[in-house]
């Protein structure tokens, strides 16, 4: 598995901001998008492309354009949809698919309650948005998915892991094309298995306690 940690002055500092707890709903959802936007130049530097003809005003010439299938983008709900308008804004064509998956609170088992996807993904690149990888059990349910139905590769594009979900992930999708492409790997997990220092329960943040 691909990782890459976006190392870079404009993410560290929009992402100190995010993490901070006086930091109001409307400007965490800005910067989520403005960091997701960062991360997706990264994420999309393989995406499959075609030679295209076009003229401009002075001659022709030979250009790039996205290959079809277009690249599918999955975030997964709640939290993911804060990243999708970032994602979408750099790759216009891509076409959306929706993962709903909750995490249980107290046993950390994974529910996945919404699913509008493709049936078949045969040969299509496919972009998951989920800002937090905690234990990795959500990521690692959304992954096993899409490559079943089909997906050519999964490029994952977080906010902040913690290295025990990154653990999971390496050991369960060893071998597959996967790739994880982040803002930041923090320190650990607490014993509620939020991440440490984290920035709290991204969709909260982003739209308020769930009910
Ligand atoms: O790596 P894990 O331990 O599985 O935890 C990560 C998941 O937890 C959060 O979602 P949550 O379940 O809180 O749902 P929400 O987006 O609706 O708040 C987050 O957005 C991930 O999907
Ligand atoms: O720290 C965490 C862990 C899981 N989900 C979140 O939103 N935040
Ligand atoms: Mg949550």
């Amino acid at each position: 598995m691909r990782t890459l940690v976006v190392d870079h002055p404009l993410v560290a500092h929009k992402l100190t901001v995010l993490r901070d707890v006086r930091t109001p709903s409307l400007v965490f959802r800005k910067l989520t998008e403005e960091l997701v936007t960062l991360l997706a130049y990264e994420a999309t530097r393989d995406v499959k492309t075609v030679p295209v003809e076009i003229e401009t005003p002075v001659t022709r010439t030979v250009g790039t354009a996205f290959a079809k299938p277009t690249p599918l983008v999955v975030p997964i709900l709640r939290a993911g949809l804060g990243m999708l308008e970032g994602m979408i804004r750099l790759v216009p064509t891509a076409e959306v698919g929706f993962l709903g998956m909750a995490r249980n609170e107290e046993t950390l088992d994974i529910i996945t309650y919404a699913e509008r996807l493709p049936e078949d993904l045969t040969g299509r690149q496919v972009f998951v948005l989920d800002p937090m990888l905690a234990t990795g059990g959500t990521l690692k349910e959304a992954v096993r998915f899409l490559l079943k139905r089909g997906a050519e590769s999964v490029t994952c594009l977080c906010l902040l892991a913690a290295p025990e979900g990154l653990k999971v992930l390496e050991d369960e999708l060893d071998g597959l094309p996967v790739s994880l492409v982040l803002a930041s790997i923090d320190e650990r997990l607490n014993e509620k298995s939020y991440i440490v220092p984290g920035l709290g329960d991204a969709g909260d943040r982003l739209y308020g306690v769930a009910g």
